[in-house]
This record gives structure tokens, sequence and C-alpha cells, in this order.
């Protein structure tokens, strides 16, 4: 669609019945990415006021903390050996360390937890891949779909992942059930307590099943993008000298020397990495198509008319690279922010890169938080290198797919300690 959507138009929309939820619900029942219909109302109601709130956000904000910190004392480990690091790596294992202390209050670097990150890796990277690839399903609703892709076999796939992924969910869970098992007040513990209370609720009434959804949303939905938008705002900031030299000098100089830890009290002193932030999503939304949503209704686009249940792809990608809306699109600079009213929030149909209306990432806090805070880090305390004698115009920018769209060659830099 182009970008006329106005904000009534995404309020129309759900998300198609075949995203996600049958694809994922082949294996066990009723665990979706995204869920639809009435039931999505009060799950997301849970999601937006009960689990990302500002209020939740900032209590989780000693995990992001000493998770960026872990980074930063392994990357001044690797200054000293001069070696390069896989910063795509890096910043995974960052997402996922938070993540899975948010949501479990376990961390993946302890020894003898029953997954290991290189797995909860493949696992995500997988389940992305397959919810964003077509199945005969979306495209012939009813039972034609389902039965040619079980002659097929498209499920299958999907099925085994999906099954590690609730075996994975329920080991945590039946931790947690354990006397003495909810001592974080982590997401898992937070909903066993909502599940209690709702026990004896005329109306809705929460489930292991519901629970088992959200943290495959915040493992599905919250690591992979996150990790994306920082792989690519450092691959930019490599490319553009001018640009890595003058939000190292403004963060240092705001600042100071000498530092020994930056907080996310640092966060708003800052302006210039905010609109480093807003040109990587221009150029780079880690959700290109944003997720598939369905008209509800009948609406009219631009004289177009569109019948209820039509899936809407909108692509952010080439909107924020529309030479009709952006000067010298292709190019990379934060500047054309600056004195612009234009935000990521939601509201400005130009850059979208987290949706927009009832669907939108309910989770954009605590995503823009993680980011800046973990930019802000690598910006501080190191100079960054291109390894082995690379020149600039080598940076490899191949993008690799579906759902999300990742830098396909890993981002190998070498660090320097600065400050
Ligand atoms: C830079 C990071 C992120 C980006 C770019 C991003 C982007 C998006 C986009 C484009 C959507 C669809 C919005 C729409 O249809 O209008 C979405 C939905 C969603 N995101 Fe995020 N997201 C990010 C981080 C996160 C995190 C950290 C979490 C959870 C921990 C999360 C959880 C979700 C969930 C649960 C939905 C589905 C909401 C619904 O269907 O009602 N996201 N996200």
């Amino acid at each position: 669609a182009e970008a006329v959507l106005r904000t009534h138009d995404l309020e129309c929309c759900s998300r198609p019945k075949t995203f996600g939820t049958r694809k994922l619900s082949y294996g066990f029942k009723d665990i979706s990415f995204s869920p639809y219909g009435a039931y999505w109302r009060e799950m997301r109601k849970i999601a937006v006021i009960e689990l990302f709130s500002l209020k939740k956000v900032q209590s989780f904000r000693y995990i992001r903390e000493e998770e960026v910190d872990f980074v930063v004392k392994n990357l001044t480990e690797s200054c000293l050996k001069q070696s390069s690091v896989d910063l795509s790596k890096t910043f995974f294992s960052l997402t996922a360390s938070i993540i899975g202390r948010v949501a479990l209050g376990q961390n993946f670097h302890e020894s003898g937890f029953i997954i290991d990150q290189e797995r909860i890796k493949t696992l995500v990277t997988d389940a992305v891949e397959a919810l964003g690839t077509f199945t005969f399903s979306d495209i012939f609703q009813g039972g034609v779909g389902r039965f040619v892709d079980l002659m097929f076999q498209r499920h299958k796939k999907i099925n085994k992942i999906f099954k590690e992924l609730d075996a994975f969910y329920q080991h945590v869970i039946d931790d947690h059930l354990k006397p003495e098992g909810r001592k974080n007040p982590d997401i898992v513990s937070l909903m066993l307590d909502m599940i209690d209370k709702h026990e004896n609720a005329d109306s809705f009434k929460l489930n292991m099943d519901n629970l088992k959804a959200i943290l495959m949303n915040m493992f599905l939905g919250g690591i992979d993008t996150s990790s994306i938008i920082m792989i690519w705002a450092m691959t930019e900031l490599v490319r553009n000298p001018r640009v890595m030299k003058k939000a190292q000098e403004n963060i240092r100089t705001i600042l100071g020397a000498k530092r020994e830890r930056i907080t996310e009290d640092d966060l708003n002193k800052v302006d210039y990495l905010k609109l480093i932030i807003k040109e990587t999503f221009r150029l780079h939304p880690p959700v290109p198509f944003i997720v598939p949503r369905e008209t509800m209704s009948h609406i009219k686009i631009k004289g177009y008319d569109i019948p209820p249940r039509t899936q809407i792809q909108i692509n952010v990608w080439t909107i924020g690279r529309d030479p009709k809306r952006w000067t010298d699109p292709e190019d990379f600079i934060p500047e054309r922010f600056t004195n612009s009213s234009v935000d990521f929030r939601g509201q400005h149909f130009d850059l979208l890169p987290f949706g927009s209306g009832r669907r939108m990432c309910p989770a954009m806090s605590m995503a823009v938080a993680t980011v800046e805070l973990g930019l802000m880090n690598l910006l501080y305390f190191f100079d960054w290198g291109l390894p082995n004698g690379m020149e600039i115009g080598e940076i490899d920018m191949e993008e690799f797919g579906n759902l999300t769209i990742v830098k396909k060659l890993p981002l190998q830099l070498v660090p320097l300690r600065r400050c």
C-alpha cells in the first residue's frame, strides 16, 4: 500500500487468521504469535498495561544495564587481543540475555540452563523465518489450504520448532511453580500471579497457554528485532566516519571523560544518537512489511474499495526510501531529523518501524531503551575499525530474511578502548 493509510485505516485492521495463529496451532493448541479476534483484545490489554507499561520497563532497567556492562567488559577483553568481534553475535546475545532475564528470570550465560544461547538463536531465527514464509493456508483459507500444506508437509518444520520452544517454556513454568520458584519479578512470575487471581473471574480467564503465547511473542518479537537495528546502526556508522566521529564527540563531550559506567540516566542527555537511531529505522526497519494486517471492515484507500478480510502488507522499507518523501533517500544523514517532528512512535506515516494503531508494537519503549543504551555504551567506550585492511567500500550491505531483515553477513569490527 502507498503511505496514504490514515490511522483510522490501521485501526480497521487486525492480524489475518492465517498469520501465526493457524501456523503455530498445528503442534499444540492456542500458542500463537499475535492472536486475532476477541481473545487478542484481552491479551493485548494485559501486555500493554501489565507487562510493557513504562513503569514495568523501568523496573527491568537494572537488567538492561547489567547486560550492557557485561558486553562492555567482554569487548574490553577483545581490545586487549586486538581481534575483530562479531557484533551481530554480540547484539543477538545481548538482546537474548535481556529478554531471557525479563521474561524468565533466568540467564542464558548461566551454566546448567536447559537451553544454550546458540540453540535459542537457531530456534528464534528458524521460527521467525517460518512465520514469514507463505503457506497454502495463507492463500486458500479453510480446508483446501490446510490439506495442501499437509500434503507438502509445509508445517512439519514449524511444528518441530514450536514443540521444542513449548517444551522449553513448560520447563521454565514448572520451575516457577515449585516452592520458592517465583523469586524474581519476571514475566512468568507476574503472569502466574495473574492466573491465580483470575481463577475465580467470571469473564476472561488467563491460562498457561496464554502465558506461553506471551513468551512466544517476546522471544520471536523481541530478540531478533532489537539486535537487527543495532547491527544496522553500527554498520552505517562505520560506513559514515563523519557521523561516527560526530556521535562519539557528542556523547563523550556531554558525558565527560573517565566515566566507568553509562546508565539509562544518561539517555536523554545525548540528542545526536537519537537522530542516528531514527535514520537507521528509516533505512533498515527490522520488520520491513510490519506484520500482516487484515481489514476487518470495508475501507476505501485512494478511491479503491478494499473489502473486509483482505490481507494488507505495508511496505515501510519502501516508504523509508521514497524519493518523493525524503531528500537523498539512500544516504545516511541523521541531521535530516534535526528540527523535524517526524518520529517512529506511530503518528508519522513516513516512518513506521513499530507499526501504528491498535496492533502496533506494545514493547517499543523497552526496545528503544535497549537500543539506545547498547549503542551509547559502544560509542562512548570504544573506537571502531575494520578488520584486516578492509576498505569502507567493501562493507557488505546485503539483506537477508522475510519477516525480519537482517544484515546477511555478520558485522565484524575491531574495537579499541578509548574511554
Ligand atoms: C527494534 C525493536 C522492535 C521493532 C522494530 C518491532 C517492530 C514491530 C512491528 C512492526 C510490529 C507490528 C506492528 C503493527 O502491525 O502495526 C510489532 C508487533 C509486536 N511486537 Fe515488536 N518490535 C520490536 C521489539 C519488540 C520487543 C522487544 C518485544 C517484546 C519483548 C516486541 C513484541 C511485539 C509483540 C508482542 C507484537 C504483536 C502486537 C500485536 O499483534 O498486537 N517487539 N513489533
